[in-house]
């Protein structure tokens, strides 16, 4: 039987894929295997040695101490791209609000609660809705920063409106850039982006690289009246000197889902209750792809979708499965396989894979493997984690 222990409102569509013969799921378990959670800190928690993986059903893992599980062996999961869509629409959403008054204008016709006469109201709107006119987004630049799952379908869509796009991405993969459109225009500096674009939006992880990259340096750089949208997360844009560069005239607008308190009561910042992953659709995925990476990773020991662990994929080849983790230095496996030999163990099948500091193993063997033999695997030096599949 596995334990899971979930923190935040994890869909069912996801949870209910457990099947619970085998897992026990719950928000109470303290000795789990493995974790799903979204956005509730684990930094501030001692985790038990009893997990082996934690799955963030999103995107951002800022909520959880990566370095420290890597260092125990334990292996983060996200769900890239499962919620892409669902911030795309509200950036979408932030695009537009920004650019005409619709909250101002529905703000102000629901505040005519005196008036009884439609033809009077009628006439008074008509009068008054020159204050809460704007401008279109056809033929405006986008700068958009950071082109993954989440920039790259902002930078299409905004395409498709009629704006052109510019775009910073210094750390872009390989198969990132292969779904970019290729109208996007490649900006060599965030400096560049910001002096060419009418509204920038952010699409970074919150890392120590991107930690306030917004800053009052580079807001210097913006166009006059400009709108900057922070989908991603507070760390990345200093608050002050946005709230400075707004004071100055300089920015025009704020759009966050990430509010402090600085920022409210301004008419020029729109406040969202990080709200970007919030629709019932892409806290399904997120759910859908959490829990079946981490079933293929318990029941199986394969890995896909880790933030700190390689990708690897091992088909069954009978007999039984160890995984261990180990330092990624020379001579363990090679170590760990003179455990078997010396235990007249054979091995089917095994696959070794690296990624930066710590290397993965997933072992076939013909052989049930002793408590003793573990032990000897577990002491090999360098060896952070063994685990026994059946
Ligand atoms: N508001 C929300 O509810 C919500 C929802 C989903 C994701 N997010 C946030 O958005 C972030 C991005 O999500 P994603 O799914 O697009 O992730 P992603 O990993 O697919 O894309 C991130 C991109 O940022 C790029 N990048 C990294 N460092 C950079 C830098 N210094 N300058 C420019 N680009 C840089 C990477 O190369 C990558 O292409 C997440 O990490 C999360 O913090 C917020
Ligand atoms: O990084 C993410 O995926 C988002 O910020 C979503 O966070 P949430 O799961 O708490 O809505």
């Amino acid at each position: 039987m596995f334990h899971i222990k979930t923190y935040n409102a994890i869909s069912n569509k996801g949870l209910d894929r457990f099947n619970r013969e085998l897992y026990q799921v719950s928000a109470d378990c303290e000795q789990p295997d493995a974790v799903v959670l979204r956005s509730q800190s684990l930094h501030d928690q001692d985790l038990p040695s009893t997990v082996k993986a934690i799955a963030r059903a999103g995107a951002g893992v800022n909520n959880v101490p990566v370095e420290a599980c890597t260092k125990a062996g334990v292996v983060v999961f996200n769900t890239p791209g499962a919620n892409a869509n669902a911030v795309k629409e509200l950036v979408l959403a932030g695009l537009l609000l920004s650019s005409r008054d619709i909250t101002g204008g529905m703000r102000y016709v629901q505040s005519l609660t005196e008036m009884t006469d439609a033809d009077a109201m009628g006439k008074l709107l008509e009068k008054e809705k020159k204050r809460f006119a704007g401008n279109e987004l056809y033929g405006r630049t986008l700068g958009v920063v950071g082109l993954g799952a989440i920039g790259s379908m902002v930078a299409e869509m905004a395409l498709a409106l009629g704006m052109d796009v510019v775009g910073f991405d210094p750390a872009l993969s390989v198969e990132a850039a292969w779904k970019l459109p290729s109208q996007v225009e490649k900006m060599d500096n965030l400096q560049a982006l910001m002096a060419r674009s009418d509204y920038i939006t952010l699409h970074v992880p919150a890392i120590a690289p991107t930690r306030h990259m917004i800053n009052a340096e580079v807001l210097q750089a913006v166009k006059a009246g400009a709108v900057l949208l922070n989908f991603a997360r507070e760390s990345i844009v200093d608050a002050d000197a946005v709230v400075a560069s707004l004071d100055e005239g300089r920015l025009g607008m704020y759009v966050c889902d990430f509010p402090e308190p600085n920022l409210l009561q301004r008419p020029d910042v729109l406040a969202m209750p990080h709200i970007g992953a919030s629709t019932a659709e892409a806290e399904e995925n997120c759910a859908v792809m959490a829990v079946d990476q981490l079933k293929d990773f318990l029941e199986s020991g394969n890995i896909k979708n880790s933030v700190n662990f390689p990708q690897i994929n091992l088909p069954r080849s009978g007999g039984y499965r160890i995984t261990f983790v180990n330092d990624n230095v020379s001579g363990v496996l090679g170590n760990v396989l003179s455990v078997f030999t010396q235990n007249n163990i054979n091995v089917l099948d095994m696959m070794n894979k690296s990624r930066d500091d710590i290397a993965y193993n997933i072992l076939d063997v013909e052989q049930v493997p002793s408590a003793e033999v573990i032990k000897a695997i577990g002491d090999v030096e360098h060896v952070i984690a063994i685990r026994v599949l059946n």
